[in-house]
């Protein structure tokens, strides 16, 4: 259902502490892990957005035993084999990684299964994942030949692959990785860029012996999962919002706690300290499975940079933010090697530089990515998020410094990923 949402702020500065919500990647796998292990899992800091609530919406349905307090959840299961066969449809809502994710897990269970999700899924590709599971011996049948969905899963015993992965993509990485658990044999991955390791280090965290060298995983099947205790990380992909105000908005100073900062996601840390950002990152449990930290940043003169080749997997969601953050900029911005845009909940190349223009932003796009020409004065106008997330954020965020009011058509879709955003706003806001 739409929500328009008019964003009236004049100027205004951005000031204070937020806790951003958990990481949507590592929520997501929590409750996964959780229903595959044996034993009783308990979950701290989950995020409470609609994706990942439709992750635990499919393993009811699954039959595993769920409960959500807050964002305390606690998942009991007898393990895999215990799942019923569903008698609905699996629906995943908006979400990719529950989609990609769930076909791995499932191929190997013994269950039927059909999943499906929202409009914005129905368009998304499928095929990067079915494709290297059907080598594993995985039945998927689907719209074109498995590349979309409603996709029927007939869950059947796996052999392990020796798989050289052609994007840089960790649900695919991560889809075949779950299937493994079940195959025979020995399956390895071998990724020309680095994208998130999550599934790697939780795999680890649930007991799995997993080895990850120079860019290869490989992981031998029939491990059992042992159940345990998953601590949340406050989401990077959330707070790159409010860093990026932070940096924009004239007169701010945010601190954010609690900030999951793996290397593989860590990304617009390293675009902020480059293009000159007033920034710092207090690191405060390296070892931990997930390293966090308190991250402080002011407002700032900040200058254009180049961002392409192996840093895109580690930013890939935060593009649609450091397009706005880099029309303010001075110089000019260009983003390279970031084609998989085009398959995210829209097309996130399009829906930017579209977006954004309107504004008066001096922005175009180019095959893989887009050149902005900074510092600009962005105005008011009505803006459309797509139904996608980081779209309309990306635009609320724009509102606190553009000359007149903007007006989102959908300030729902936000709660996907970020629920308590407005909120955050209004706690920061200097009047
Ligand atoms: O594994 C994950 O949790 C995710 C992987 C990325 O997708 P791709 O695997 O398609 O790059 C990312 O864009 C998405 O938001 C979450
Ligand atoms: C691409 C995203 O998520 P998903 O692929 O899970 O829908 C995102 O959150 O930006």
């Amino acid at each position: 259902m739409s929500s328009a949402k008019k964003l009236d702020y004049k100027n205004v500065s951005l000031q204070g502490t937020i806790t951003v919500p958990g990481d949507k990647s590592i929520s997501h796998r929590s409750v996964m892990f959780g229903s595959i292990a044996k034993g009783k899992t308990t979950v701290s800091g989950f995020l409470l957005g609609d994706d990942c609530l439709s992750t635990i919406d499919c393993f009811r349905k699954l039959g595993v035993e769920i409960e959500v307090d807050g964002t305390n959840v606690t998942i009991n299961s007898a393990g895999m084999d215990s799942w019923e066969e569903p008698k609905e449809v699996l629906y995943t809502g908006n979400s990719g990684t529950t989609t990609r994710l769930m076909l791995g897990i499932l191929s190997g269970t013994k269950l039927h299964t059909v999943m499906t999700g929202d409009a914005s899924i129905g368009r998304r590709p499928m095929r990067r994942v079915a494709d290297p599971l059907r080598l594993m011996g995985a039945k998927i049948s689907g719209r074109d030949n498995g590349q979309f969905t409603p996709l029927a899963i007939q869950g059947t015993q796996l052999t392990a692959i020796d798989y050289t992965m052609p994007v840089a993509s960790a649900q695919v990485k991560s889809a075949i990785l779950l299937a493994g658990l079940r195959a025979e044999g020995t399956t390895i991955v071998r990724e020309q860029e680095v994208s998130r390791d999550h599934t790697e280090r939780m795999l680890r965290q649930f007991g799995a012996i997993i080895d990850v060298q120079d860019g290869v995983v490989s992981f031998k099947g029939g491990q059992q999962l042992k159940a345990t205790h998953v601590d949340v990380p406050g989401d990077i992909s959330s707070a790159a919002f409010f860093l990026v105000a932070g940096a924009i908005v004239p007169n701010s100073s945010i601190e954010m706690k609690n900030v999951g900062v793996n290397p593989t996601r860590a990304g617009i840390i390293e675009v902020l300290e480059k293009m000159g950002a007033d920034m710092s990152v207090q690191v405060e449990d390296e070892n931990a499975s997930e390293p966090t930290a308190t991250i402080s940043i002011k407002s700032s003169q900040l200058q254009a940079i180049t961002i392409e080749g192996d840093i895109i997997p580690r930013l890939i969601d935060e593009i649609p933010i450091i397009a706005l953050l880099a029309t303010q900029a001075e110089g000019t911005t260009v983003i390279r090697n970031a084609e998989e845009l085009k398959v995210k909940e829209t097309d996130r190349i399009t829906a930017v530089v579209t977006e954004l223009k309107k504004l008066g932003a001096n922005i175009e796009a180019t095959n893989d990515g887009m050149i902005i020409q900074g510092p600009t004065n962005l105005r008011g106008a009505n803006l459309k998020t797509y139904g996608d997330h980081r779209i309309g954020m990306m635009s609320a965020i724009a509102a606190l410094i553009s000359s007149s009011p903007i007006e989102i058509d959908d300030a729902e879709c936000i709660a996907v990923s970020y629920p308590t955003f407005f909120e955050h706003v209004e706690e920061l806001l200097i009047k």
